[in-house]
This record gives C-alpha cells, sequence and structure tokens, in this order.
C-alpha cells in the first residue's frame, strides 16, 4: 500500500514520513526525487515546477502495488491508498520556515496555506481515506504512535481535528497583508 504524507512545508513530513517508513518496513520514496530521477517538471529557481498529471502517471506506472511512505507537498495528488495530511499550529509553520532563512512572502503564503486547510482541501477532491493528524505540541513518536493506533483500529477518514480560526490573532504577524496604514 502506498502512504501518502502530506502538508504544508515545515509541517513535519519527511520526518514522520522516514519514521512511519521504519516502523511499518516500508520504503520511503521522497516525491521530489522521484520527479526528478524521472526527468519531469522543470527547476525555476530553487523550486521544481511539475505537471501533476505527469508525475501521478509515473507514481502509477512505477510504484503501484509496492509498501511505501510517499513524501511530499503534492502527494496528497497522487495515485495512493491512503493519505495522511499532517497540521500544525500555523505559528510553528511560520517559525520553522523563519528559521530556514524563508522570504516573507514565502512565510507568507505557507502559514496563510496551513490557515485555510489547503492541502486537506485538495486532498478531499482526490481521495475518501484521508486522516488528519495534529503534530502542535507532540513529538514525532507521538505522531506515529497516533497514527499507527488509527491504522489498527482500521480508521481510513477522520477529519476535523484543527480549526486555526480560533487562533487567527497569533498569526498575523506572519502573514504578509499588505494594505499599509490606511487599513484602520
Ligand atoms: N511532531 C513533529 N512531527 C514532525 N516534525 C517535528 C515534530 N515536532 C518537531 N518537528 C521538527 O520539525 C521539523 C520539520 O521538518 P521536516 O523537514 O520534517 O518538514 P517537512 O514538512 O518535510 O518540510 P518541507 O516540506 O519543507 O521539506 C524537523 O526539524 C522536526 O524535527
Amino acid at each position: 500500500m502506498i502512504i501518502a504524507i502530506s502538508g504544508t512545508p515545515g509541517v513535519g513530513k519527511t520526518t514522520v514520513a522516514k519514521l512511519l517508513a521504519k516502523k511499518l518496513g516500508y520504503d520511503y520514496v521522497d516525491l521530489r526525487e522521484f520527479a526528478l530521477r524521472h526527468g519531469i517538471g522543470e527547476m525555476k529557481g530553487e523550486e521544481l515546477e511539475v505537471e501533476i498529471d505527469e508525475l501521478a502517471y509515473y507514481v502509477e506506472r512505477e510504484l503501484k502495488g509496492r509498501d511505501l511512505v510517499l513524501d511530499g507537498h503534492l502527494s496528497h495528488l497522487m495515485p495512493v491508498d491512503q493519505i495522511i495530511v499532517l497540521r500544525a499550529h500555523p505559528k510553528i509553520i511560520g517559525e520553522r520556515l523563519k528559521e530556514r532563512g524563508y522570504s516573507k512572502e514565502k512565510i507568507s503564503e505557507n502559514v496563510e496555506a496551513e490557515l485555510v486547510d489547503v492541502c486537506l482541501l485538495e486532498a478531499l477532491e482526490e481521495n475518501e481515506s484521508i486522516i488528519e493528524i495534529d503534530t502542535t505540541n507532540k513529538t514525532p513518536e507521538e505522531v506515529i504512535d497516533e497514527i499507527l493506533n488509527l491504522f489498527e483500529k482500521g480508521v481510513k477518514r477522520r477529519l476535523g481535528v484543527v480549526d486555526w480560526t480560533k487562533v487567527y490573532d497569533e498569526v498575523i504577524p506572519y502573514l504578509d497583508l499588505g494594505g499599509g496604514d490606511e487599513w484602520v
């Protein structure tokens, strides 16, 4: 079975995906590396731009039927058996991306994406089997235990674990709201 680990950049996909693969004895596949290896997409500066359909075609052709954990912020758009969308307080995303030296614009873009559930909403259009996990204040090990526990119970779909609209005020400093002083 292919398990996709998706979520906003900085949410902890790579950490969780590698640990989950190890625990399950599955292979670990980084979707970006997979795309590069197959000559899919074009580099635009630091970023790799890919055609989703082309990437999905290769995933189906090369990976289908294998037991693996697929890591990447586009993995929820791929033909997989189970999607796990990791969530974290948008402030945490902001802080992690700041530490990585991302631009203000990039930080704002990603914090906003987490705030308004972009990955989750996209995933809902693709697949029935979606498990949402709130990683806020949890260690990677605790996140893995939660995932394995749900798998053991046969849970394939669990949504609605976070509502960041309640913490919007804490997130404002990370957002590039523009407008200047005229908006009072
Ligand atoms: N509960 C948690 N789950 C996952 N990572 C966590 C958790 N708590 C703290 N972290 C830390 O958060 C950081 C997340 O980085 P990671 O590269 O895994 O994120 P990512 O979502 O794969 O990012 P990107 O998509 O930008 O590559 C790591 O330093 C990790 O140790």
